[in-house]
């Protein structure tokens, strides 16, 4: 059987991407997830359902795939991510921002004004109204309020008000950056994934159709045009067009695997080269992030109530968009544990490269080489610092950054450095006079027919916030620019 699109990955951008592909009944689309595909959104493990639980993102979990990763030479942690219909925002801490307008206006091609009727097609905001929200899309938007708002979160707002850190209420409203709530895609204290709301509601459609427990090896070219995919079984697969939305981690690895690549990497990894494309898996970005303790002040908290609730963005000192985060945990991570502020480096200067697995559904090696610049290192610095202000200030704990000098505060960032897990720009769009790039502004691979990529891995660089939101707005897009009826972004205030 012959499909029209096979989309491969059942994660945020393709789910999305499938769910808005289909409403059209001429379109027949199968999508193809590794993981388990459930049929009914209470079918879920209570852990992928309850957003006050980040136990589904353990590596060693039956939801994850677990990516090793090199922060630092020698430094190595571990990324559970989404292995499961509905992807990473099944496991994830269900944070949905926007990426800021200065990150949307650099990528080729796009914009803000272009994404932005996309972010508000995809959401229904229940708290903010106006020209720059949804309140009709299958994603709900809320924000901690009532008794689902920790009092540890007033302090921590109030915290940054006095350090002088300006509100940005709308953390989804194109404002400066500043201190507010975190929006989260939840409802009644479950985590609304991407799966429970594009797919799930839509399977009795006759063009779509879903598997779960398939993994896809390889991409079939016939010369240079994508006839379909082979997977790891060997079962092939015929479409007309192929969308790889497995996200930034395997789709660059199932290019690598199709033979599209930098040679040299697939040279290493004893793979075939079918078409040159150097940026494949180079130059990547994360979130270098490190996570400040406080003891948690016992207030109590819901039970339904999301842990990530307040966070603040801040100017470094060279970008007003704002290159600084604090994320404020106001549930311990574990029983009796105290409380957290994650303080990350959001624009960082350091690029990753990918190191390509040889066979189908193993992890490629991934080398983050985090804080390589003097640039990067004094921003971490900052924002823990402004941090241990906040703690200080708050009433929190006394700040345990006062008196450190920079020598020991770099050694201290650098023993309790981690990732954000934000991985995105592994198969970068761009024009194609950028040799790094590896899709159009359309996301079709270049020079190849047939292919497109559909998920964080095309993002040119990280965004300044977290990338979840972003990858739902993809496939959305996506879904229009495959269908050729790109929507015009609508008049709203600057
Ligand atoms: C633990 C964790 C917490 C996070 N928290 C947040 C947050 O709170 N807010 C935020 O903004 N961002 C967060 N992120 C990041 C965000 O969730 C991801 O960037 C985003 O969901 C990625 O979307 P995607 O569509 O690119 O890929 P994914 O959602 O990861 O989807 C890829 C899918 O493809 C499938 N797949 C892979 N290979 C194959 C194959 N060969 N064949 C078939 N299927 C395949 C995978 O199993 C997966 O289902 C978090 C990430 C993690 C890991």
């Amino acid at each position: 059987m012959s499909w029209d699109v096979v989309v491969v990955g059942g994660g945020s951008a393709g789910c999305a991407l499938a769910g808005r592909l289909t409403e059209d009944p001429r379109r027949r689309v199968l999508l193809l997830e590794a993981g388990t595909a459930v049929s009914d959104a209470a079918a879920f493990s209570p852990d992928v359902r309850d957003v006050a639980s980040l136990a589904a993102a353990d590596p060693d979990g039956p939801h994850t795939w677990d990516v090793g990763v090199e922060l630092l030479p020698g430094k190595h942690t571990r990324v559970g991510r989404g292995r499961l219909l509905g992807g990473s925002s099944a496991v994830n801490g269900a944070n949905h921002l926007r990426a800021t307008r200065a990150d949307l206006d650099a990528w080729p091609g796009w914009s803000y004004e272009a994404t932005l009727p996309y972010y508000i097609r995809g959401e229904r905001d229940l708290d903010v109204r106006g020209p720059l929200h949804g309140d009709r899309g299958p994603v709900p938007v809320v924000r901690p309020a009532g008794e689902l708002r920790a009092p540890v979160t007033e302090r921590f707002l109030a915290a940054a008000a006095r350090v002088g850190v300006p509100a940005e209420p709308d953390k989804n409203g194109d404002q400066p950056p500043g201190a507010g709530l975190v929006p989260g895609n939840v409802r009644r204290g479950v985590r609304v994934n991407a799966a429970m709301a594009y797919v799930l509601p839509h399977l009795a459609r006759e063009n779509l159709a879903v598997r779960g427990d398939v993994t896809v090896a390889r991409v079939l070219l016939v010369g240079d045009r994508a006839v379909g995919v082979e997977c790891a079984d060997g079962e092939r697969i015929e479409a007309g067009e192929v969308v790889l939305a497995a996200g930034s981690v395997c789709t660059p690895q199932l290019l690598a695997l199709s033979g599209v690549g930098p040679p040299d990497a697939l040279h290493t990894a004893g793979l075939p080269v079918r078409h040159e494309l150097r940026g494949v898996g180079r130059g990547y970005g994360d979130h270098p992030s490190v996570y400040l303790a406080f003891p948690d002040p016992g207030d109590g908290l819901h039970p339904e109530a999301p842990g990530a609730q307040a966070v603040v963005h801040l100017d470094a000192g060279d970008d007003p968009a704002g290159d600084l985060e604090i994320l404020l945990f106001a549930r311990p991570f574990a029983p009796d544990g105290p409380c957290h502020l994650m303080c990350a480096l959001q624009a960082p200067e350091s690029r990753g490269v990918m190191g390509f697995a040889s066979g189908p559904g193993e992890p490629p090696r991934l080398e983050h080489r985090y804080l390589v610049s003097g640039h990067d290192r004094a921003r971490m610095r900052q924002v823990v610092r402004r941090a241990g202000e906040m703690l200080a200030v708050g009433g929190l704990a006394l700040d345990p950054t006062r008196g450190s000098d920079d020598r020991a505060l770099d050694a201290w960032i650098t023993a309790h450095l981690t990732t954000s897990a934000h991985l995105c720009s592994t198969a970068k769009l761009g024009p194609a006079s950028d040799p790094d790039a590896v899709v159009d502004p359309e996301l079709r691979v270049h020079g190849l027919r047939g292919l497109r990529v559909v998920d964080t891995s095309v993002l040119p660089t990280v965004p300044r916030r977290g990338p979840a939101a972003t990858a739902l707005m993809l496939g959305e897009r996506a879904a229009d620019l495959i269908a050729g009826t790109v929507a015009e972004a609508p008049a709203h205030p600057a």
